[in-house]
C-alpha cells in the first residue's frame, strides 16, 4: 500500500508530442541526417515536455501525465525500460542509435515490425519476445522525465505500457511461446520499477491497459485481476491508477476494482457510465471519468458530460475528470486554425482546447455549474448551430442513399469481368505494376507550400506537377513495367487531398498528429454531408495517359479509408457518412472510365483499422464496410478493372471481407509475413486477381533480384500463375529516388526470369 497519496480532480491520460509545429520530427529527421547534434535534440525534446506540462499547469491540471513523451514510439519505450530489443540491435553501442534502428532499421539492420496502435492511425513498433527474451529493468528514460519535471515543480504522474497491453502487443518470435505467458517474468522489472518510483517522491503511476477493452486473448479480466492484484500487494509503491481505453472494459472492470489498485480510469465517450456506476467495488477508488473525447476533435457538450460525471458521484470513492483517452490522437491547437468559419470553428476542441474543457469540468464538478455559467453557456451556443447547419442535411445525397439496392452494389460475375478485361488490356502472365505513388521529393513539396504562400500560380504549380508525371512515365518505361500509374504528385496525402475537394469535409492548416515516428498526417474533417461538386483526378489520369501507350491505373482511395483517417461527425452512423463517401468515389470512377481509364484502383488500406476491438460487433462493421467498399466500385462496366490495395495489418481477421470487396485485382502487404496472406486468401475462397507485395517498402533496403525471385515463386506455388500479379508492398512516397529506380529494376528482371519457367 503506498503510504502517502491524495487523489486528484484534473488531468489528461497523454499529450501530443512531435511539437505543435512539428519540431520534434524536425530535430530527429535532423538527428538522423547528421546536422542535428544529440544534445540539440536533447534539448528541443526537454523544451517540448516542458511546455506540455506548463500548459497544463496554467489550466488547473493537479495530476500531469509524464513519460507520455517519445522520440519515436511509447511501446518501443517500454521494450527498451524492459531490455527486450532483439539481440540483432544490441550490438550497437550507442542507446539513442540503438533505439532508431529497432524502429527504422538501417543497412544492416531490419527493424521491428510496425502496426496499428488499436483502432486509431497511430502505429507502434511491435515488441519481439524470444524464448531467450529476459525482462531486465531500464528505468532511466522515466526516471530522467521525472527528474525533469519535479524540477519543474510539476506534479508528475509518469505512464507507462502495462504489462498485459505489452505482452499482448507483442509477438512470438524464433518459436518462443504466446509472449501472455511470460507474464511471471515481466512482473518483477515492474515491481522493481515501483520501488524507483517512490525514490524518485512520485505520488501516483498509471499504466496504460487499452488492451483490456479488447477481446485480444481469453480470460483477460482474470488475467487482470491476477496481475494488478499483485502490483498492488506491492508493499513500497506509489498509488497505483489503470487506465482502460478505446472501449467499455466490460467485466475487466470490476475485476481491476476488486484489487487494491488505488485508481482506474475509464473511457465514457466509448464505454457506458451506467455499467461504471454498477461496480460496487470502485467505492473506494478514485474513477478518472474519461468524459473528453481524447481522439475526436468535436467541441464536449459540457452539460452531458457533467451529467456523465454527476452519476457517478455516488458509486465512486473520488472522481477526477480527464480526457477518454491520451490526446495524442487530436493535434493541439486549434489558434492556428483561422481560415474555419466561425460556425465551424465553434464546434471544435483540439487538444488545448480539450484542456480548458477538463478544467471547466473540474471546477463545475466542485462548485457548481453556476459557477462556470459562461463556459457552458458557449458551449450550448456553439452546439446548438450543429442542428440547423445547412451544410449537415443534404437533401439530394440522403434520398441518393436511400434508394440504393443491391444491385447498386454487385457487378457481374467475376470471371466473366476477368475475360473481358484481358481481352481488352492483352496483359503478360505476371503483369507487373507499382501501388501508386512515386518518391514525394522535396521539390514536389516545396512547390506545394509554394502554390500555398501565393509564391507559384495554379498554372505554373501545374505546370510543376505534370513535369513530375511525364517523368514519373517515363521512369516506369524505361524499367518496363507493364501497368503504369501517375505517381500522384500532385496529392499531399491519399486521403487528405480527396477531403479538400468534397464537400462536407474541411482541411486543417496546421492539424498534425502523429502516425508513425516522424510522420505525421493532418486528418481532415468531416463534419456534414458529402458532395463532389466536380471530377477530382481526371486531368491528371489523361493527362498521364496521353504519355503512354501503356495503360495507367485510375488511383482513388476508397470510402472507409476516408473515413479512418479523417475525424468523423459524430451525429451519424459510420456506415451512413461511409456511403455518403462511396458515393462520391463511386461517381469519380464513372468519370474516370468515361476519359477513358481501362484499370482503376480504389485503395482501401485502412480496412482493418476500424475493426471494432470487440468480436462481437465484427460482423456488422464489416458487413458496411464491404457495402460501402462495393458501392464505390460497382458503377463501371464489367470490362473496366477494379483494383483495390491493402496494407498496414494483419489480414486473417478481415480476410472473409477482402474476398466479399470483389475487386478484380487484390493487390496486398506480404513481404513481411512471408506470403502467408495468400494460403489466408485461398481459404476465404478468394478466386480474382491478386499483387502480393514482393518487397517491403517501409526500408530503405533495395532486394536483389534472386530474392524477389523467390518471393515470386513463393506465390506461385499459392497461387494460380493466371491471377498474379507482381508489385511492391505499398506506394514508394517515403522512398529515395535511387532505392525505388533498383528496386523496380530487380523486380522486372525477377518477373522476367519466373515468366521464362511458367
Ligand atoms: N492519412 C494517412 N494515413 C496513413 C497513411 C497515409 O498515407 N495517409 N499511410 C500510413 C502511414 N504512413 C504515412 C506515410 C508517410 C507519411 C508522410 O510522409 N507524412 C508527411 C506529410 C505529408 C503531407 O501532408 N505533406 C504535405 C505537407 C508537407 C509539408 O510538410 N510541407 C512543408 C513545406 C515543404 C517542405 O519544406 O518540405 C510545410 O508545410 O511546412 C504536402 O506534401 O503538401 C510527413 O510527415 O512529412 C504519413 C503517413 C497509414 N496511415
Ligand atoms: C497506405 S496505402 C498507399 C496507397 C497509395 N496509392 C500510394 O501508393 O501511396
Ligand atoms: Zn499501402
Amino acid at each position: 500500500m503506498p503510504n502517502n497519496y491524495r487523489p486528484f480532480t484534473t488531468t489528461v491520460l497523454g499529450t501530443p508530442r512531435i511539437g505543435p509545429n512539428r519540431e520534434l520530427k524536425r530535430a530527429v529527421e535532423g538527428y538522423w541526417a547528421g546536422r542535428v547534434a544529440a544534445a540539440e535534440l536533447a534539448e528541443t525534446a526537454a523544451g517540448l515536455r516542458r511546455d506540455t506540462w506548463t500548459r497544463l499547469k496554467d489550466n488547473g491540471f493537479d495530476s500531469i501525465p509524464v513519460n507520455t513523451f517519445s522520440f519515436y514510439d511509447q511501446v518501443l519505450d517500454t521494450a527498451v525500460m524492459l531490455d527486450a530489443l532483439p539481440a540483432r540491435v544490441a550490438a550497437i553501442a550507442d542507446p539513442l542509435d540503438r533505439y532508431f534502428a529497432a524502429a527504422r532499421g538501417n543497412a544492416d539492420v531490419t527493424p521491428l515490425e510496425m502496426t496499428k496502435w488499436f483502432d486509431t492511425n497511430y502505429h507502434y513498433l511491435v515488441p519481439e519476445i524470444g524464448p531467450d527474451t529476459v525482462f531486465t529493468l531500464r528505468p532511466e528514460k522515466i526516471l530522467a522525465e521525472v527528474a525533469q519535471a519535479h524540477a519543474l515543480g510539476i506534479p508528475a504522474r509518469p505512464v507507462v505500457v502495462g504489462p498485459i497491453t505489452f505482452l499482448t502487443l507483442a509477438k512470438a518470435v524464433d518459436g518462443a511461446a504466446a509472449p501472455i505467458t511470460r507474464i511471471d517474468d515481466v512482473l518483477p522489472a515492474y515491481f522493481e520499477l515501483l520501488d524507483h518510483l517512490v525514490d524518485a517522491g512520485v505520488e501516483w503511476v498509471q499504466f496504460d491497459e487499452p488492451s483490456l477493452v479488447t477481446d485480444a486473448i481469453n480470460g483477460l479480466p482474470e488475467l487482470a485481476e491476477a496481475v494488478y492484484g499483485r502490483l498492488s500487494a506491492v508493499t513500497r509503491r506509489p498509488a497505483l491508477l489503470v487506465a482502460t481505453y478505446f472501449g467499455d472494459p466490460g467485466s475487466a472492470l470490476g475485476a481491476l476494482a476488486r484489487t487494491g489498485v488505488e485508481g482506474i480510469a475509464v473511457d465514457l465517450v466509448e464505454g457506458d457510465v451506467a455499467a461504471v456506476a454498477a461496480v460496487p467495488e470502485l467505492a473506494n477508488k478514485l474513477v478518472v471519468a474519461g468524459v473528453v473525447d481524447g481522439r475526436n476533435i468535436w467541441r464536449t457538450d459540457l452539460d452531458h458530460a457533467l451529467g456523465t460525471l454527476a452519476t457517478l458521484l455516488g458509486s465512486a470513492g473520488s472522481l477526477a475528470v480527464s480526457t477518454s483517452c491520451s490526446t495524442l490522437h487530436v493535434p493541439y491547437s486549434l489558434e492556428p486554425e483561422t481560415g474555419l468559419d466561425d460556425n465551424l470553428r465553434g464546434w471544435l476542441a483540439f487538444a488545448d482546447e480539450k484542456y480548458t474543457e477538463v478544467s471547466v469540468l473540474a471546477k463545475a464538478l466542485r462548485d457548481g455549474r453556476e459557477s462556470r455559467a459562461a463556459a457552458f453557456d458557449a458551449s450550448r451556443a456553439a452546439l446548438a448551430t450543429r442542428v440547423t447547419d445547412p451544410r449537415l442535411h443534404n437533401e439530394e445525397v440522403r434520398s441518393r442513399l436511400a434508394a440504393i439496392t443491391d444491385a447498386d452494389v454487385t457487378r457481374g460475375e467475376a470471371s466473366t469481368r476477368l475475360d473481358r478485361q484481358q481481352a481488352k488490356l492483352g496483359l503478360p502472365a505476371l503483369p507487373t505494376t507499382t501501388i501508386g505513388s512515386y518518391p514525394q521529393t522535396s521539390a514536389i513539396r516545396i512547390a506545394r507550400a509554394a502554390l500555398r504562400k501565393g509564391e507559384i500560380d495554379e498554372a505554373a504549380y501545374v505546370e510543376k506537377m505534370r513535369a513530375e508525371i511525364a517523368d514519373v512515365i517515363a521512369l516506369q518505361e524505361k524499367i518496363g513495367l507493364d501497368v503504369l500509374v501517375h505517381g500522384e504528385p500532385e496529392r499531399n496525402d491519399m486521403v487528405q487531398y480527396f477531403a479538400e475537394q468534397l464537400d462536407g469535409f474541411v482541411a486543417t492548416a496546421n492539424g498534425w498528429v502523429q502516425s508513425y515516428g516522424t510522420r505525421c498526417v493532418r486528418p481532415p474533417i468531416l463534419y456534414g454531408d458529402v458532395v463532389r461538386p466536380q471530377a477530382m483526378t481526371v486531368e491528371w489520369i489523361s493527362y498521364a495517359q496521353s504519355l503512354t501507350g501503356k495503360p495507367v491505373k485510375g488511383m482513388l482511395t476508397g470510402p472507409v479509408t476516408i473515413l479512418a483517417w479523417s475525424f468523423v461527425r459524430n451525429d451519424q452512423s459510420l456506415a451512413d457518412s461511409a456511403n455518403q463517401i462511396a458515393l462520391a468515389i463511386r461517381d469519380e470512377t464513372v468519370d474516370l472510365e468515361r476519359s477513358g481509364a481501362a484499370i482503376i484502383q480504389v485503395d482501401e488500406p485502412a480496412l482493418r483499422e476500424l475493426l471494432p476491438l470487440r468480436d462481437a460487433d465484427k460482423p456488422a462493421y464489416l458487413n458496411w464496410a464491404v457495402r460501402a467498399f462495393r458501392l464505390s466500385t460497382s458503377g463501371v462496366a464489367d470490362d473496366t478493372q477494379i483494383h483495390t490495395h491493402l496494407c498496414y495489418s494483419e489480414f486473417g481477421e478481415v480476410i472473409g471481407a477482402i474476398a466479399a470487396l470483389d475487386a478484380d485485382v487484390t493487390s496486398i502487404e506480404a513481404a513481411r509475413s512471408k506470403m502467408e496472406v495468400l494460403d489466408d486468401l485461398n481459404a476465404a475462397g478468394f478466386a480474382n486477381g491478386v499483387g502480393p507485395g514482393v518487397y517491403d517498402i517501409h526500408s530503405p533496403r533495395v532486394p536483389c533480384t534472386a530474392e524477389i525471385a523467390e518471393s515470386l515463386s513463393a506465390a506461385i506455388k499459392a497461387i494460380d500463375p493466371k491471377r498474379l500479379w507482381v508489385n511492391p508492398d505499398c506506394g514508394l512516397k517515403t522512398r529515395g529516388a535511387d532505392e525505388v529506380v533498383a528496386s523496380l529494376t530487380n523486380l522486372v528482371e525477377a518477373t522476367q526470369q519466373v515468366r521464362a519457367g511458367l
